[in-house]
């Protein structure tokens, strides 16, 4: 019956999921600037300055205008980001210079990146552990497959340093990251055969002290609308 169906992540999707999965990896791999966090059971990149200090700080007063009380969707695990947040206007040319300069750096289509988020996590906000990616057993699974499907890269942009706490952890491949002001994080949330990565679970730390700024990029399997 069609009510109690079995959802799962389509061939189709999977296949997309592995190919660009090789896509970025080829191209990140040959990339003299990029730094592969050595983890086997993660694929996980890092980039210092990948934005300069007059970028970063452009980008904060930008995210302090569209930033607003997170809406991470309720009744799942995926819940627990209690940050200001907010879609970056992609249609300002200074957001879509940046943009484009991620995209080139990922070799990915930009037709698959969502629009740019930005985060403000003020002292005692945090951004609970979760996956980037959906699960069929989500109650949003097929509004978001309508959406452009399952994502598969992130990357996210630290803007400035945190006084104390704000580390962005992967607790099963024991990883915890400082924000370093410019430095991009790229990772598959996708494992190479192009299904869900369990180890691609992470969090945003509670900030202690200071205030956290933090860009973030998705990308799907299918063009995003
Ligand atoms: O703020 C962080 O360190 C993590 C942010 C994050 O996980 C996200 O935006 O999906
Ligand atoms: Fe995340």
């Amino acid at each position: 019956m069609a009510l109690f169906a079995k959802k799962t992540q389509s061939t189709a999707e999977t296949n997309a999921l592995r190919r660009v999965g090789e896509t970025v990896r080829n191209r990140l791999q040959h990339d003299a600037g990029v730094y592969r966090i050595p983890r086997d059971e993660l694929e996980i990149f890092g980039v210092a300055d990948f934005f300069s200090k007059a970028e970063c700080d452009r980008l904060i007063a930008i995210v302090d205008a569209v930033a607003r009380p997170s809406p991470t969707y309720k009744g799942s695990d995926a819940t627990g980001r209690t940050s200001y947040t907010g879609d970056v206007d992609p249609f300002d040319p200074f957001v879509l210079m940046l943009q484009r300069r991620i995209d080139d750096l990922m070799g990915i289509d930009p037709a698959l990146g969502e629009t740019i988020q930005g985060q403000r996590y003020e002292p005692g906000q945090e951004f609970r552990g979760h996956y980037d990616h959906f699960l069929p057993s989500q109650p949003f699974w097929e509004a978001e497959q309508k959406r452009g499907g399952q994502r598969s890269w992130t990357a996210m942009a630290y803007l400035n340093a945190v006084e104390e706490g704000g580390t962005t952890d992967f607790p099963r491949v024991d990883l915890s990251i400082p924000p370093q002001p410019g430095a991009l994080l790229i990772w598959n949330n996708m494992k190479p055969d192009g299904t869900p990565n369990p180890n691609a679970m992470h969090a945003g730390m509670p900030v202690v002290k200071g205030v956290k700024y933090v860009l973030t990029k998705w990308y799907r399997a299918r063009p995003w609308q």
